[in-house]
């Protein structure tokens, strides 16, 4: 993908130039200042040259303290030159990465199960990080930089209009030259952005599953798998590296011949007698001048084919749109709604269906039990709810509102879900179980905690609320985590729960005695419940079993039950985990 010169445009106009343009400006100036100073430096010191023997010891004292204050100014500018520019960057950068990982956090599963989060934290910071120069530097160093050759060689042609017409050819040359072979590198440098993504991928997805490795053995085969990566990387940053490498030489083989050139026309001007020793070092000041500016501009565009490659993954990532769009209705619920599937067809790949012409309704306030067997298509119904995908075909209503028309923010708000995978954060207790929402108060989170059973869990803890947990759950038995799951919906006050195997991890005891608070957090509520147990379904009001993907049965439970040749009651006849399984 090619990014064109108005998007590059665009991201300095949005990251840096409209939020930092004081800061911009001051950086301006300040490269302004530096470019003048080296200017003004070698005038002084070539006067001072020709003023030796023609004038009193105090003026050429004086010559020298203005020779060490313009010296000393320049390491001071210089100095703040990079505080300001590197401050400009990382607010930039920084933009960048917030908006980058709001984008990533809107965009639907599909996307998400393509994209491992170790490629996404690379794609965030590591990309981004390319742009650093390009935000900070770039285009006020070019510009700088150009601006000073123009300067530098207009002032050698009144000097002398040999020795400037000719500097200014080679200058015309060698920038030709290294814009030709600017993005020589770019395809090299896209592969070693690509390797240390994949890389990161890798990386998280084993550090991640690390008990799974440990115990399965297979952790030498998690090395040989790092080493691949690892080589990869390598071989990609040793052919991007000596690309850049050869590129580089070229250009400063073309600077060190026009060096020679110049310098031998300075020789040839100075033994003819044509300029005096001050001119000749003004002269060979301000040629090393012309020189330096293009090793700058040419380390700018070095630096540009990194930023180049940068720019193309981040503009791929921004670009990629939420497949599934968003809704424009709110939805405000403030009693129980109804929840209804109408002919819901759904696959993840195009050519395996998932879910069949699935329809049911299931009434205001009722609870519905899910069961079928591994795989057919009982989560898919909850994701369906949540709208995390959208079915082929069919409507989804809550209420009376078609799923497809609400947004989604506030679907997440009318939902509640609790999974046998409980996600904890780096966080207190608290904003683990309020989701980070503030407005919660402590004495509504404290009930919530005693009504599952953890009350004794809360006092044990050496500062309450207040204590740190890990994503981990270190201190916390996976049943424990479950139930603290169970709180973040309590807390939530939501009108429709999910639960999806959410008692799995509980033993047969605290499932017991989690029934009151089961009973209390599904009361008046539309609920949900993928059930695994028999028991589960002596409390529902509804039934549904799924098969592969379709509706094998769907009914009040009671009516069910006394319906002898009902498959419910063959379910209760052989068990359900015989039938099942
Ligand atoms: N993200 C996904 N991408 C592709 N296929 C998927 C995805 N998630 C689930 N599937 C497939 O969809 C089918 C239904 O999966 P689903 O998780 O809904 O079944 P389930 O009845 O909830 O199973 P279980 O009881 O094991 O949780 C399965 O064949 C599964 O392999």
């Amino acid at each position: 993908m090619k990014v064109t010169a108005k998007r590059y445009w665009q991201f300095l106009r949005i990251y840096v130039i409209a939020p930092q343009w004081p800061r911009v400006l001051l950086l301006a100036v300040l490269l302004i200042c530096l470019i003048s100073l080296r200017i003004l430096n070698p005038l002084v010191l070539g006067a001072f040259i020709n003023m030796v023997g023609h004038t009193s010891l105090r003026t050429l004292m004086n010559q020298g303290i203005l020779f060490l204050c313009i010296a000393f100014a320049q390491q001071i500018v210089g100095l703040i030159e990079a505080y300001v520019a590197e401050n400009t960057a990382w607010i930039a950068t920084n933009k960048l990465r917030s908006a980058l990982t709001y984008h990533c956090l809107n965009l639907d599963f599909t996307f998400h199960h393509q994209h491992t989060p170790g490629e996404l934290i690379e794609r965030i910071d590591g990309d981004v990080n390319m742009l650093r120069n390009f935000f900070s530097r770039f285009v006020v160093s070019l510009l700088g930089n150009i601006l000073l050759v123009c300067g530098v060689l207009l002032y050698l042609l009144t000097i002398d209009w040999r020795l400037g017409l000719f500097l200014t050819i080679c200058t015309i040359g060698v920038l030709y030259a290294l814009m030709r072979v600017r993005n020589i590198g770019v395809p090299f440098w896209r592969n070693v952005r690509q390797a240390t993504s994949d890389f990161f991928g890798f990386l998280e997805e084993h550090l991640v599953g690390t008990e799974e490795l440990k115990a399965n053995g297979a952790v030498s085969y998690a090395l040989q798998r790092f080493y691949f990566y690892a080589r990869t990387i390598r071989r990609a940053t040793w052919r991007a590296e000596a690309i850049t490498t050869v590129t580089n030489s070229t250009s400063r083989f073309l600077f060190v011949i026009s060096t020679g050139l110049s310098f031998a026309m300075i020789l040839y001007l100075f033994s003819h007698h044509l300029i005096d020793v001050g001119t000749a070092y003004i002269i060979y000041r301000l040629t090393d001048m012309v020189i330096r500016p293009k090793e700058e501009i040419n380390r700018q565009l070095l630096d540009f084919q990194q930023a180049t490659v940068g720019l193309e993954r981040i503009v791929l990532l921004l670009d990629r749109s939420n497949t599934i769009a968003d809704g424009d209705m709110p939805l405000h619920l403030s009693t129980a709604p109804s929840l209804a599937f109408e002919h819901v067809n759904f696959s993840y790949a195009e050519t395996v269906p998932v879910l069949q012409d699935v329809t049911f309704q299931l009434p205001a306030g009722k609870a519905l039990g899910i069961v079928g067997r591994t795989g057919s298509g009982k989560t898919t119904v909850t994701r369906l709810l949540f709208r995390l995908y959208v079915p082929i075909s069919g409507t989804i209503r809550i209420g009376d509102h078609d799923l497809r028309t609400i947004k989604q923010a506030d679907i997440c708000q009318a939902i509640g879900l609790v999974t046998q995978e409980v996600q904890l954060f780096h966080a207190t207790v608290r904003d683990n179980l309020t989701l980070f929402n503030p407005t919660i108060p402590d004495q509504h989170l404290i009930q919530a905690i005693t009504e599952v059973g953890l009350g004794p869990w809360l006092l044990s803890l050496p500062q309450g609320l207040d204590t740190l947990l890990t994503p981990q759950g270190d201190g916390l038995s996976a049943g424990e985590a479950q139930l603290l799951a169970l709180v973040r919906v309590f807390v939530k006050n939501v009108q429709v729960v999910i639960l999806d195997e959410a008692s799995s991890r509980l033993d047969p005891a605290t499932e017991h005695s989690l029934d009151q608070a089961f009973a209390h957090l599904l009361a008046g509520r539309t609920t949900i419940v993928i059930a695994h147990h028999l028991k589960t379904l002596e409390q529902v009001d509804f039934v549904l079993i799924l098969e592969k993907g379709m509706i094998r049965e769907f009914g009040a439970r009671e009516t069910l039950a006394k319906e002898p040749t009902s498959y419910f009651n063959s379910l209760r006849r052989t068990g359900l985990e015989e039938v099942l399984a």
